[in-house]
C-alpha cells in the first residue's frame, strides 16, 4: 500500500502480482486514472487538461451543484454548465493505508470558490469526497453539507468516463424497463425494452431508476466539436454517470446528503 503526493495530484497504489492504482487530480478532485490487473479502466483524452482551468476531459469529474445549465430565472441559473466542483481546486484532507485498501479524502467548501462561482451559488456548503482503492474496485463517496441558514437546491453526479476496447462491441445491462429521456431526439421519453443496450456510439440518454443514470458517447460527429476530445476517442469510451439530476434535491440548513458509487472489475 502506498500514497505518493505531488503538488497537483495524489497517486494511490496497492502492490501485488497484479497491482491496482488510482490517480486523483486536485483540480476537480477528478480521478484521472484507475488501473486494475495492469489495465487502465477509465478514458482520459490525450488532450485533457488535468490542472485547469477546464474540466478534465475524462476520468471521473464530479458534477455539483448543477447538471447541464439551469434555466434562466432559476436560483442556479448562473452556475457554470455541469457545476463548479469539476473546475475548482479541492483540498486534500487525508490519506490512509489500510490492510487491503488505500483511502484519500478531499474537501471543497464555499471559501475555496472563485468569486464568480461563489456569486452563482450563495449558499455556504462543504463537500467531502472519499476515494477508496481496493484490489479490484474503486469507491467514491460524496458528502454534501449545508452550512448556511437557507435550504439550497442541487444536483450531484459522478461523471464516469469508462474505457471500453470498442464502443461498437460494448453493451450495458440492467436498464431494461426503465424510463429514459433521449437527448438526441429532443428529449423524447421512452422506456428501455432491451436487456442489453447496444449501439452506444452517439448515445445521450438519462435513465431514471433508483438513481438517475446519464449514458453518453459523443460519436464521430459531436466529438469533432469538442476541442479537448482526442481524435477517435469516442470509439474507446462511454460514460456511465450515476447521480440525482432529473430534479433538484433540496438540502435544508444544517443537513447532510450522501451518495456513493462503486466500480468493480470481476476477477
Ligand atoms: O462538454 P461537457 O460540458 O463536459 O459536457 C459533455 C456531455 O455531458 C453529458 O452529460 C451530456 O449529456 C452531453 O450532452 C454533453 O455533451
Amino acid at each position: 500500500m502506498s500514497v505518493q503526493l505531488s503538488p497537483d495530484s495524489i497517486h494511490l497504489s496497492l502492490p501485488g502480482p497484479s497491482p491496482s492504482t488510482a490517480t486523483i487530480a486536485l483540480h476537480g478532485a477528478t480521478v484521472t486514472s484507475w488501473v486494475v490487473h495492469g489495465e487502465e479502466r477509465l478514458f482520459l483524452s490525450n488532450m485533457a487538461q488535468t490542472n485547469g482551468p477546464k474540466a478534465v476531459r475524462g476520468g471521473i469529474p464530479i458534477v455539483f451543484p448543477q447538471f447541464g445549465s439551469a434555466p434562466s430565472g432559476h436560483p442556479l441559473a448562473s452556475v457554470p454548465r455541469h457545476g463548479f466542483a469539476r473546475v475548482s481546486r479541492w483540498t486534500l484532507l487525508s490519506s490512509e493505508c489500510k490492510e487491503d485498501s488505500v483511502i484519500a479524502q478531499f474537501a471543497l467548501e464555499s471559501a475555496n470558490l472563485s468569486k464568480e462561482h461563489l456569486e452563482s451559488f450563495p449558499f455556504p456548503f462543504q463537500l467531502i469526497y472519499t476515494i477508496t482503492l481496493s484490489p479490484s474496485s474503486l469507491s467514491s463517496h460524496l458528502r454534501v453539507e449545508n452550512l448556511g441558514p437557507r435550504t439550497f437546491p442541487f444536483h450531484a453526479l459522478f461523471f464516469s468516463y469508462l474505457h471500453v476496447p470498442d464502443v461498437n462491441a460494448a453493451s450495458i445491462g440492467g436498464l431494461s424497463h426503465l424510463p429514459y429521456t433521449d437527448k438526441t431526439r429532443e428529449g423524447a421519453q421512452s422506456v428501455e425494452e432491451s436487456e442489453k443496450v447496444q449501439s452506444l456510439a452517439g448515445i445521450d440518454r438519462v435513465y431514471m431508476g433508483m438513481v438517475d443514470l446519464e449514458v453518453w458517447n459523443p460519436g464521430m460527429e459531436k466529438e469533432k466539436a469538442i476541442d479537448d476530445f482526442e481524435s477517435g476517442g469516442w470509439k474507446r469510451m462511454v460514460t456511465l454517470e450515476p447521480g440525482c439530476i432529473k430534479s433538484h434535491l433540496n438540502l435544508p440548513s444544517g443537513e447532510v446528503w450522501e451518495a456513493s458509487a462503486t466500480y468493480t472489475i470481476p476477477s
